[in-house]
């Protein structure tokens, strides 16, 4: 039994480069097989990739099963892989503990009885107390959420472990039973895949060593082999952990070479082993003749670890904008954004809309906002389209004198479609469609900051007439930064619904009879949000008004902010003459 990787490489739109290339392995069940490398080498997306979370190319079996169909993953596939995400609160999401064991085990179909049990058995092995079950996993401590994330994901007993930094924030005492966990799986055939900074406690457990390097395999090793080849250290531009060094240091000092790694525990013992040796012998240890304490080795680990990310900057659509457009004043952005709202809107038939989609294809090539970014807003908008036109134009009893019309005999009654009636609602709709994506062009070019200050200084002559410029500026920003935690919950959720209840849909999307279940912690996290802003305003002073506040934000209109203007006034001429041309 295997997870076989070929040639699998992963790219995402707004990477400069792919976060994995040509990485081919082999995964043994019953083995542990560690992921290490620096920071942003490549490691979570490896696991997301072996648990179906991550599209890539190339091909991946699971027990010699597909792991995916071109974007989609295989039940069967899934089914054999737990997967223990980066942060636990990326993983849980229900209204209580027993709620995340329950989401966890659905996918089993299993009696209430078994299902409970399997819950007690995992509370207890991650020393979870019963009194735990009924409260909510959001309110726990971070080694706790860590243990309910770790203890719903082995619930279900799948063939595969695939644990992204297991370890981390468990206190030393839960990290030991973590390993002796994961050793009696091992024992019972389980194939675990860790990726791990932790090297000095999982090393010594470990029957294999894949190192990744900026995406690629630095090298991949038998663990026994790696201790007789400190050099590979080096060449996956790691430090070495301290295991490594203790083990080689005690080497060299004439004890036998162990076959893998030394914990710190058993390297320890040796060393206390070696100096009784010589004290019976007689020989004080000299400072020169006796090994060093590995002072250099304490050091020496943890900071290629912790150096810079060499990787890409992240999946923010802004970063991969057009520059020249993202530098724009965004004073100037909004005046054109909203004159080509107005441009749009007064069109009033189809050859006027043809131009606004033109000009809507142009600002999307200009801004080099990638197309999947306006999909999750444009695919709704365009089902809405549909049913409002087929709603739009279905009547009763037909019209006289209309031209392009169906008439459906229903019972006794006449049911008409009106073509005209739809074709016009499909075209109200079409407007809102371009102006749509102008505001994500907008959002994606400008950051909530420069958007906010830039509304707010376009609205400040209006101060003088009382209107309420800064209100509604910053009303606009706060609505515009609810938007992204949206987008980013129902990502999150998208993983949660396919890693753990096994859902075989493309990553971010959900069935609608998930969203239930959804609506609670995204509610808490909209609430975290507004309770965050509340502070941020009070920090501010927005709740006195007639003060001057200093801005994050300088603005400044260069020329090409002048030829924005200019364009947007031979904009607003033009659209605006469009409907009497024809
Ligand atoms: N959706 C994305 N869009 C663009 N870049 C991404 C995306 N996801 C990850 N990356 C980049 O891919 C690289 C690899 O990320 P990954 O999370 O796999 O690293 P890692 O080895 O797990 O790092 P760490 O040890 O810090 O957890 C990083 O440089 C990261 O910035």
């Amino acid at each position: 039994m295997a997870i076989k990787a070929e040639r699998v490489s992963v790219r995402v739109g707004g990477a400069s480069r792919p976060l994995l290339s040509d990485v081919s392995c082999t995964l043994e069940s019953g083995q542990v097989t560690l992921l290490i490398g620096r920071n942003g080498a490549g490691k979570t997306t490896l696991l997301d990739v072996l648990g179906g979370l991550a599209t890539f190319e190339g091909s991946i079996t699971v027990d010699g099963l597909p792991l995916m169909t071109e974007k989609r993953g295989v039940a069967s596939g899934l089914e054999r892989t737990g997967q223990l995400f980066q942060y636990p609160e990326a993983q849980l999401f229900a209204r209580s503990v027993r709620g995340e064991f329950d989401y966890s085990l659905r996918y089993l179909k299993l009696p209430g009885a078994e299902a409970k049990r399997r819950t007690e058995e995992a509370m207890r092995e991650f020393g979870l107390a019963p009194e735990l079950a009924g409260q909510s996993p959001l309110l726990l401590s971070g080694g706790e959420k860590r243990r309910v994330a770790l203890a719903s994901t082995v619930a279900p007993t799948p063939d595969w472990l695939l644990l992204d930094e297991p370890t981390a924030g468990l206190d030393p005492e839960a990290a030991e039973e973590l390993l002796a966990s994961l050793l009696r799986r091992k024992a019972s055939g389980v194939g675990l895949v860790v990726a791990t900074h932790d090297l000095d406690l999982l090393l010594p457990i470990a029957d294999r060593v894949i190192a990744l390097r900026g995406g690629r395999i630095a090298f991949d090793r038998p663990a026994a082999e790696l201790a007789a080849q400190p050099e590979l250290w080096a060449h996956a531009q790691l430090g070495k952990p301290l295991c490594v060094e203790l083990t080689e240091l005690l080497r060299e000092s004439g004890e036998s070479a162990p076959a893998a790694f030394w914990t710190p525990a058993e390297a320890a013992d040796a060393w206390a082993a070696q100096l009784g040796r010589r004290e019976a012998e007689g020989a004080a240890p000299s400072a020169d003749s006796s090994p060093q304490p590995p002072e250099a080795a304490v050091t020496a680990v943890p900071e290629p670890l912790l150096a810079g990310n060499a990787g890409p900057s992240g999946s923010d659509d802004a970063a991969g904008a057009n520059p020249s457009i993202r530098s724009l004043d965004p004073r100037s952005k909004w005046l054109f954004y909203m004159i080509f709202s107005i441009g749009i809107f007064v069109q009033r038939d189809w050859f006027g809309l043809g131009i606004g989609f033109v000009l809507t294809a142009a600002l999307v090539i200009a801004c080099r906002v990638p197309i999947r970014s306006l999909t999750p807003f444009v695919r709704p908008l365009l089902g809405i389209t549909a049913i409002s036109a087929v709603v739009s134009g279905i009547g009763m009893g037909g019209k006289p004198g209309e031209a392009a019309g169906l008439t459906i005999p229903f019972g006794n009654v006449e049911l008409t479609f009106s073509i005209v009636s739809a074709l016009a609602t499909t075209l109200e709709f079409m407007k809102i469609l371009c102006v749509l994506v102008g505001g994500i062009l907008l959002s994606a070019t400008t950051t909530p900051l420069e958007m906010k200050r830039g509304i707010e200084k376009l609205l400040m002559p209006l101060v003088l007439i009382r209107f309420p410029a800064e209100a509604l500026s910053l009303a606009a920003s706060l609505l515009l930064r609810f938007v992204p935690v949206l987008r980013k919950e129902a990502g999150r959720f998208g993983r949660i619904a396919k890693s753990r209840g096994k859902r075989v849909r493309r990553s971010g999307k959900m069935r609608l009879r998930d969203l239930p279940a959804m609506f609670v912690p995204l509610l808490l996290s909209l609430l975290q949000l507004a309770s965050d802003l509340t502070l941020a305003l009070e920090a501010r002073g927005y709740t006195r008004t007639g003060l001057r506040r200093t801005s994050a934000v300088t603005l400044r209109l260069t020329r090409r902010d002048g030829a924005t203007f200019a364009a947007s006034a031979a904009l607003l001429a033009v659209m605006l003459a469009l409907p009497r041309l024809i």
